[in-house]
C-alpha cells in the first residue's frame, strides 16, 4: 500500500494569488495602471453564476477591477459581439472572458474569434491556440496552466514521464497535452473513441482526468504511484439525497494506489481563477509595455 499525498490546489492557488495581489500592487506604483478583467456572462446557468461570483470576488481581492456583464439568455449574437468590441477598445480592461457555454442560437467561436488576441485571458482565440502550439510566447488556457502549476510542484521536472490525458475538449484536454508536451512529457490523448481506456492510463505517470463523468476513472486503471490531477467538476445527488461535487476520478478508489492526487473540489478549480488573475496581470503588462 501507497501512502497517496493530497496536491492542495486551494493552498496552492491562495499563495499564488498573494503573490500576484503584491505584483499588481508594484504594477499599478509603476505604471498608474490598475489590471481590469471584463467577465461576459450569456444566460443563468447555475454553475457558471457561482464560478462568476467566486471570480469577481478573487479579482477585486487581487487589487484590480472587475467588470461583469450578465446579459439574458436572450441576447443576440450580435449584441454579444458588439459588446466585445466595445471591450476590445476599452482601454481599462485588459482581460476578456465569456464564459462557456453559450446558449445554443449563439456560434462560441464567432464570438471567441472577436476577442482581441492580447485580451484573451482563457486563450482560446485561434491565434492564442496556434502560438501555443508552435511554441510562441501566448496567452495559455486557465486551467491547463494551473494542472501543469501543481504537477511541477508535485514532481519537479516531468521530462520524459508517461502523461495521459483523458479528454480532447479545446478548452482542456487539447492546450492541456501541449503544455505536458513542452515539459517534455510522452504525451497519450485519450477520449470516447479510445480503445481500453483502462489499459491506456495503466501506462501513465501522469494521469488526467478531463472529461465531465462523475468518478469515470476507476481505482484500478491507476498505476500504483501515478500523479493524479482530476479536472472534473461534477454536481451529482448523493445517497442522502444532498447534492455534492465530485471529480473525473474515484477519489476514494486512488487511495492507496495513486502516488498523489487532486482532491474535487479544493484541487483544479481554485488554480482555473488564480491563472486567470495572473494571465490578466501578464496582458495588462503587454498591453501597457
Ligand atoms: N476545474 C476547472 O477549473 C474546470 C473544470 N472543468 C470540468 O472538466 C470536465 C471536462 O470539461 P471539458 O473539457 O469542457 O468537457 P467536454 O465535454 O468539452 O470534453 C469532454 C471530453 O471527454 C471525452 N469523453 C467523454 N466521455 C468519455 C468516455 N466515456 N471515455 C473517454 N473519454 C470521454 C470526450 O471525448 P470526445 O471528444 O470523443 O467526445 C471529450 O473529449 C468537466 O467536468 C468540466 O466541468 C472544465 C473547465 C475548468
Ligand atoms: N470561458 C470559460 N473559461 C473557463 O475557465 C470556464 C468556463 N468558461 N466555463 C465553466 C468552466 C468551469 N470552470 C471552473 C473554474 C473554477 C471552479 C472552482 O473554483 N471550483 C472550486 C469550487 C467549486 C464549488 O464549491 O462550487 C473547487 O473546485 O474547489 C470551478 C469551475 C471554469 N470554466
Amino acid at each position: 500500500m501507497i501512502e497517496t499525498r493530497l496536491i492542495d490546489g486551494k493552498a496552492f492557488a491562495e499563495t499564488l494569488r498573494a503573490r500576484i495581489a503584491s505584483d499588481v500592487t508594484a504594477f499599478h506604483a509603476a505604471t498608474g495602471v490598475k489590471p481590469g478583467l471584463a467577465v461576459v456572462l450569456v444566460g443563468e446557468d447555475p454553475a457558471s453564476s457561482v464560478y462568476v461570483r467566486n471570480k469577481g470576488r478573487q479579482t477585486l481581492e487581487a487589487g484590480m477591477a472587475s467588470f461583469e456583464h450578465k446579459l439574458p439568455a436572450e441576447t443576440s449574437q450580435d449584441e454579444v459581439l458588439a459588446l466585445i468590441a466595445t471591450l476590445n477598445a476599452d482601454s481599462s480592461v485588459h482581460g476578456i472572458l465569456v464564459q462557456l457555454p453559450l446558449p445554443g442560437h449563439i456560434d462560441a467561436q464567432a464570438v471567441l474569434a472577436t476577442i482581441d488576441p492580447a485580451k484573451d485571458v482563457d486563450g482560446f482565440h485561434v491565434v492564442n491556440a496556434g502560438r501555443l502550439a508552435v511554441g510562441l510566447e501566448a496567452l495559455v488556457p486557465c486551467t491547463p496552466l494551473g494542472c501543469v502549476m501543481l504537477l511541477k510542484d508535485t514532481l519537479g521536472s516531468l521530462a520524459g514521464l508517461e502523461a495521459v490525458v483523458v479528454g480532447r475538449s479545446n478548452i482542456v484536454g487539447k492546450p492541456l497535452a501541449q503544455l505536458l508536451l513542452r515539459e517534455d512529457c510522452t504525451v497519450t490523448i485519450a477520449h470516447s473513441r479510445t480503445r481500453d481506456l483502462p489499459g491506456v492510463c495503466r501506462r501513465a505517470d501522469i494521469l488526467i482526468g478531463a472529461v465531465g463523468r462523475p468518478e469515470m476513472i476507476r481505482g484500478d486503471w491507476i498505476k500504483p504511484g501515478a500523479t493524479v490531477i482530476d479536472v472534473g467538476i461534477n454536481r451529482i445527488t448523493g445517497a442522502d439525497g444532498k447534492n455534492r461535487l465530485v471529480g473525473d476520478v474515484a477519489f476514494e478508489e486512488a487511495q492507496g494506489i495513486a502516488g498523489a492526487i487532486t482532491p474535487v473540489p479544493g484541487g483544479v478549480g481554485p488554480m482555473t481563477i488564480a491563472c486567470l488573475l495572473a494571465n490578466t496581470l501578464t496582458a495588462a503588462r503587454r498591453l501597457v509595455g
